[in-house]
């Protein structure tokens, strides 16, 4: 088996008995108090033939399971906490701050907790963008809302302003909620806080509705964005239903990772053509996507396309610009699909109903549902018992059903992507019976 670091660093020993049974309506028996030693089996396989089983659970394999410890590191009236919201929106932002800052409040008793505006950008003084003051009262309804209360931004001043900032503001932790580059970000800010000295300690909450960060079992926002393109792909199904030969194209995001068009694929059962960036399609010839359509149209008469952003990039002209970040543009493969199926489908004298629809900053901007607000709740609140107890360069994750610590490093080690050899690539043939063929991976 792969061995994989999961050792977690700490800041120092917890000599401070938790607050936690003191506060409010908790007692010690529901304290339920985390022994830091418990841990979470990375792999729940049993493998066959393997001589013996338990060899597997090396301790790199073994996860730190997440939750309140009965000892911290922080003396939680001398704590001044920094939350940060950075990347692309997702549902969740703001449920995800409502839990830190309730959790520090309520159960830690932490009073000084400060919102940085607009990401990393906040972080540098000569964008002048004023902290705002975090506690209860006005984070109260905020989980009701998308977006993120504090705003959020690409790119950002060098990583020694970002701790020059934060040594100024006098915090001693900060949360860190965004994607991967906000995580590389964050391990890089909290590397330079170690070769300085200081104790502040860096926990990670990572937000992507592209569901791309490993050691993640899903992330938080992908159920939301997954139910936001159900709605888009059913009236995509309905208006090309509602036409002769009527062909639906509904683009969703995935830049590198087609989780949302995989997804929504299963769950609305209207997609007859799915396309994503790992899987290479071909437009033109016997095997191609326009040929595929053609024999789709000709025998139900309307079809369904999903595509993801990233998807067909090859096809499309190259650019190299990027954001501000440094993320790669990528050309717009929905406006080039719609394009290049009306004009094959004229060409050949055929009708040509095609209605394009691309929600995704709906699906991004979307408040969460029940279930992504309750995970984003528990992500919040284990990021907080993380942190009291000094983790650092550690980000909070769903595996196996338990709460976990992953380092950082290891989670932005490897991209997450769909294999296009594993089993929700082969439900997705199976339910949209698309033809092999038309992909060549
Ligand atoms: N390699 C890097 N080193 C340091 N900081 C980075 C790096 N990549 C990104 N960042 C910082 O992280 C922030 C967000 O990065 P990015 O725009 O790539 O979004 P993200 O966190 O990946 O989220 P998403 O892709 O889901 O929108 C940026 O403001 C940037 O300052
Ligand atoms: O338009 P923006 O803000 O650059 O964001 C687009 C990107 O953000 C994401 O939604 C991730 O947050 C990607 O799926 C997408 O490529
Ligand atoms: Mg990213």
């Amino acid at each position: 088996m792969e061995e994989l670091d999961f050792t977690v660093e700490t800041l120092g020993e917890c000599k401070i008995e938790s607050p936690i049974p003191l506060k409010n309506n908790m007692d010690e028996a529901h304290a339920s108090f985390v022994n830091d030693n418990e841990r979470v089996l990375y792999d729940i396989i049993y493998h066959e033939g393997s001589k013996n089983n338990r060899d597997d659970y090396v301790e790199g394999n073994l996860m730190e399971k997440a939750g309140a410890r009965r000892h911290i590191y922080f003396q939680p009236n001398h704590v001044h906490a920094g939350i940060i919201t950075c990347g692309g929106l997702c549902p969740g932002l703001n449920d995800v701050i409502r839990a830190i800052v309730r959790s520090l409040w309520y159960e830690y008793g932490v009073r000084r907790i400060t919102g940085i505006r607009y990401g990393y950008q906040g972080l540098d003084p000569n964008n002048n963008l004023p902290f705002k003051e975090l506690n209860p009262t006005n984070v109260d309804d905020i989980h009701t809302k998308g977006g993120t209360i504090l705003g959020s931004s690409r790119g950002g001043p060098s990583i020694e302003t970002r701790v020059d900032t934060i040594e100024r503001m006098n915090l001693n932790m900060l949360f860190v909620i965004g994607g991967d580059g906000t995580q590389h970000g964050a391990l890089y800010i909290a590397d330079e806080i170690k070769r300085r000295g200081l104790k502040i300690s860096v926990v990670g909450v990572p937000k992507t509705i592209d569901n791309d960060i490993s050691f993640i079992q899903k992330s938080f926002g992908v159920e939301t964005a997954v139910a936001e393109a159900v709605n888009a792909v059913y009236s995509a199904h309905t208006e090309a239903k509602g036409a002769i030969d009527g062909i639906g194209l509904v683009k969703v995001m995935g830049r590198e990772s087609g989780f949302i068009a995989a997804h929504t694929a299963l769950a609305s059962n209207d997609a007859n053509f799915v396309l994503v960036p790992e899987v290479k399609f071909e437009l033109d010839g016997p095997n191609g996507l326009l040929e595929a359509l053609d024999k789709r149209l000709e025998r139900s008469f309307h079809a369904v396309i999903l595509v993801a952003e990233g998807a067909g990039q090859d096809l499309l002209e190259a650019s190299n610009a990027k954001d501000e970040s440094g993320n790669k543009k990528l050309a717009d493969i929905g406006v080039f699909l719609a394009q290049k199926i009306v004009e094959h489908r004229k060409k050949k004298g055929l009708p040509a109903n095609l209605k394009y629809i691309d929600p995704s900053y709906m699906i991004r901007a979307a408040a969460a549902t029940p279930n992504d607000s309750l995970y984003c709740a528990r992500l919040g609140t284990n990021a907080v018992h993380a942190a009291m107890a000094g983790k650092t360069k550690v980000l909070i994750s769903m595996w196996n059903y338990h709460l976990v610590h992953v380092p950082i490093g290891t989670a932005i080690s490897k991209r997450k992507v769909v294999d296009p050899k594993g089993p929700i690539w082969k439900d997705v043939l199976s339910t949209t019976r698309m033809p092999l063929s038309m992909t060549n991976n």
